[in-house]
């Protein structure tokens, strides 16, 4: 058996650039047992919770409760990253059972300290796409600038990345055609790494028969 996981796509992008929409997309097109979202946000809120004695549900609404844990819930996932840059990632990776699925698809990656981690841990299955759109766009969608969120190290550590394997430009609505050539080229590469491991565990069975 291939070792898990063999393919990690990392998506990257701002706010409302459409990180969730493409994840989805192609998450529902791969075949459920091979593929999961794992979303690095996902331990934080509940952590934070479970430390300090608060209602996790509460914090994963757009309420006060949130809003009053909010700049104290930055500072402790801050610390708790100097300490351990893959603290988080690690918890992301336990919450969503990655260890279970060959592709992982990690829909919210945010800082350059993300990316070294992947290329550390992962260097030869990691793949790139950073996701934008016009500002124009994303206003469409919702977004609004907002001091302290939009101009944090979390929204904008990775401007000045260029080295993505894939840059996606996600800022026509519901452009089919465009979003399923995107999608293809990201199903292939998906097969082709699926196959690969599998002709390679087969490869390493023949070798593991004929030594043992
Ligand atoms: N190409 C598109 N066509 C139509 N709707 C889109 C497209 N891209 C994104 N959207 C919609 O825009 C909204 C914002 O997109 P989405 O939630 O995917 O952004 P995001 O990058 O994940 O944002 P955030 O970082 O805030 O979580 C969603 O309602 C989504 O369905």
């Amino acid at each position: 058996m291939a070792r898990n996981p063999v393919l990690v796509l990392l998506f990257s992008g701002k706010r409302k650039s459409g990180k969730d929409y493409i994840t989805d997309h192609l998450q529902e097109r791969l075949d459920e047992s091979k593929s999961k979202i794992i979303r690095l946000s996902g331990p934080i809120k509940q952590q934070f919770a479970e430390d300090n004695g608060l209602d996790y549900s509460q914090l994963l609404t757009a309420s006060d409760y949130k809003e009053k844990y909010r700049s104290e819930m930055i500072t402790w996932s801050e610390a708790k990253r100097a300490q351990d840059r893959g603290y988080f990632i690690r918890e992301a990776i336990k919450m969503f059972e990655g260890s279970k699925y060959p592709i992982w698809i990690v829909s919210d990656m945010r800082r350059r300290s993300d990316l070294a981690w992947f290329r550390e841990h992962h260097s030869c299955a990691i793949y790139s796409v950073r996701i934008v759109a016009t500002e124009e766009a994303r206003r469409k969608r919702g977004w609004v600038f907002t001091p302290g969120v939009d101009d944090a190290e979390s929204e904008c550590d990775l401007d000045t990345v260029t080295s993505w394997d894939m840059e996606v430009d996600n800022s026509q609505e519901e452009s089919e055609g465009h979003m399923l050539s995107v999608l293809d080229s990201l199903l292939t590469l998906c097969s082709e790494r699926l196959a690969a491991a599998a002709a390679a565990a087969a490869r390493s069975d023949v070798v593991s028969n004929t030594t043992g």
